[in-house]
């Protein structure tokens, strides 16, 4: 049967550079092949598009169409076709009416992490075909299969990383949501949280098909927890462990500009706000985890990078008290945190992940395509449909995310530990580009888990620098230990006041109070004080305008190691 998708749906002779072509429109590509008009040649529809000399652009790739200014003189080329078909003064009627000439701008590089924009105008014979052309591709861009946000309600973090986050919208940002048509509503935060709250009750989100961020990691988490709760109490479920979460509407981009931007990066390859714009307007969508802690049952904050305890939590803690020295805080914070070498007595429990055949150690990473976060989808499907036929579950309701488990899936373990990291994504960025978890998965409903046990101060700093080194494997460690988990509990062993009330003398009681004092959690950026918590992870609870990270080395494997070889293979 033929592809309905390759009907041509406009085809005309154009100018490209003053050189004749003939240009083709279907519902999934623009394509251009080179003619001749002196033979008065036209392209058939019965030539394989991918010949040589066809530039073929795939229309999800393209950002936006719009009239250009004629040239002040009609080329020779153009001379040429109008003197065969049209009185010369008509041709000057046109003019003064109408664009003669169409941009068409477009993505390139899209194999590579940072993204560009090339533009190509067509000149064409008259005035209304040229219209004719800008609707039609206008129209095909529209159609919901491209999944294109129209309307998006951007954050613009005036004081993110170096404060330039407005100048980023406006330069780099802007002109491209301008060619692409989007309608924009921004708000520029005056506060902490202002993101959250706008988001969480304050704005009517039917009105946006989006939301963005222009910032820091920071103001993402601000808009996950805002968007997150809205969807809660919109769907009437509450934020408890016991219940499972519906998965909001809106996607969340964001454009990088804060101090490490590692969500971006982990998502996108490269922390770069061009490409991040481009990923927006063209629709991409990847769903990734989101993990939820909580105190008991008290809901504290959803989190989609680290939850740290010890050093992350310490560090964070230190690095807040130190604002004033921006980014050179967080160096400066480590550095004192790894010479203080604190460790922290208590007890995980964790319940790991169903599929043994994927762990944090297989050296499976996560690219775009991922094969292990496409069966964890599907699987998650499968669950949901098997859920569906089941009056008594809820729709929402998955077999992986079942909140109930036995007993036997939990394993404990008690000990000192220098640090505790759950990572629901690699967190890597531009200063570590494999990062702390390097083969955890965006959307494979799993978290990585890693322990470090009570060492010395260069062994920590040798795991430190491992997480930073593609050389070396912080796993490796026989101080470290890393599992795939869905959930996991912990609870610290030693606290402040029962030193306090056990000894009777203050010597020793400071002494003792140094040695077991708890640490606190570092959540995406954010400080729990209380160290009693508990977290699960909800399987592609929110979907981001991205792709995941580009596999730079796929073209060189003889196997498709992702959706980009498989396509290309096809
Ligand atoms: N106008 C504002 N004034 C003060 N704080 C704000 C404002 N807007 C946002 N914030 C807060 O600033 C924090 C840091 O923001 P963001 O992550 O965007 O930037 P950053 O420089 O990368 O920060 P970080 O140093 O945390 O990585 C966020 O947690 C957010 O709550």
């Amino acid at each position: 049967m033929e592809d309905t998708n390759d009907h041509v749906l406009i085809q005309s002779n154009v100018e490209i550079h003053n050189k004749p072509y003939i240009l083709t429109l279907t519902r999934t590509h623009l394509s251009w092949e080179p003619t001749s008009i002196e033979s008065g040649r036209s392209s058939t529809r019965s030539e394989p598009l991918a010949k040589q000399n066809v530039h073929v652009q795939d229309l999800r790739e393209v950002i936006g169409v719009h009239p250009v200014k004629p040239p002040s003189k009609p080329s020779r080329g153009f001379k040429k076709i109008y003197n065969t078909k049209h009185d010369s003064h008509l041709f000057i009627e046109l003019q003064s009416i109408g664009p003669l000439a169409f941009a068409v701008c477009m993505v390139t590089n899209t194999s590579k992490p940072r993204w560009r924009c090339k533009t190509i105008n067509f000149l064409c014979t008259d005035t209304l075909l040229c219209q004719h052309w800008i609707d039609k591709i206008k129209e095909v861009l529209a159609i919901p299969a491209f999944n294109r946000p129209r309307r998006l309600l951007v954050f613009i973090n005036p004081l993110a990383g170096n404060k330039k986050a407005e100048k980023i919208y406006r330069e780099k940002v802007q002109p491209f949501f301008e060619i692409a048509e989007i309608h924009v509503d921004v708000i520029v935060t005056e506060r902490a949280n202002h993101a959250r709250d706008t988001v969480q009750s304050g704005y009517d989100l039917r009105t946006v098909d989006g939301l963005v961020c222009i910032g820091g990691d920071g103001i993402f988490t601000e808009l996950l927890n805002g968007l997150l709760t809205r969807t809660a109490s919109e769907t009437g479920i509450e934020q408890t462990p016991e219940h499972v979460l519906m998965s909001p509407d809106l996607r969340i981009g964001i454009i990088p500009a804060g101090s490490t931007d590692c969500i971006v990066y982990t998502t996108t390859g490269v922390a770069d706000p061009t490409t991040s714009a481009l990923h927006i307007i063209i629709g991409d969508s990847i769903g990734i985890d989101v993990c939820s802690v909580y105190h008991g049952d008290i809901f504290q904050r959803y989190c989609v990078s680290m939850l740290g305890y010890g050093y992350f939590g310490d560090l964070l803690k230190e690095s807040e008290n130190n604002r004033w020295m921006g980014k050179l805080r967080y160096d400066w914070s480590g550095l004192k945190k790894i010479f203080a070498n604190r460790a922290y007595e208590g007890e995980i429990s964790f319940r790991v992940s169903p599929d043994s055949k994927s762990t944090p150690t297989d050296g499976v990473r996560c690219f775009t395509g991922c094969s292990v976060c496409k069966v964890a989808g599907e699987r998650k499907i499968q669950g949901n449909l098997q859920n569906r036929t089941d009056a008594s579950a809820l729709s929402t309701i998955t077999q992986e995310d079942s909140v109930h488990s036995s007993s036997d899936e939990w394993q404990t373990i008690r000990g000192r530990f220098c640090s505790i990291t759950c990572l629901t994504l690699s967190c890597a960025c531009s200063l570590s580009d494999k990062g702390l978890a390097p083969n955890c998965h965006l959307g494979d409903g799993c978290s990585d888990l890693i322990l470090v046990r009570e060492c010395s101060r260069f062994n920590f700093f040798h795991f430190l620098l491992s997480t930073n080194k593609p050389e070396l494997n912080q796993f490796d460690l026989d101080f470290v230990e890393v599992y795939r988990v869905k959930e996991f509990r912990f609870q610290p062993i030693g606290t402040e006041e029962s030193d306090s009330e056990t000894t009777g003398n203050k010597k020793s009681h400071h002494k003792k109070l140094k040695l077991q004092r708890n640490s606190m959690w570092n959540c995406d950026g954010e400080i729990l004080e209380n160290p009693v918590v508990n977290a699960r992870v909800h399987h592609q609870l929110v979907r981001l305008f991205a792709r995941g990270r580009p596999n730079l080395e796929c073209r060189n494997q003889s196997q498709s190691c992702c959706a980009a070889c498989e396509k290309e293979e096809m």
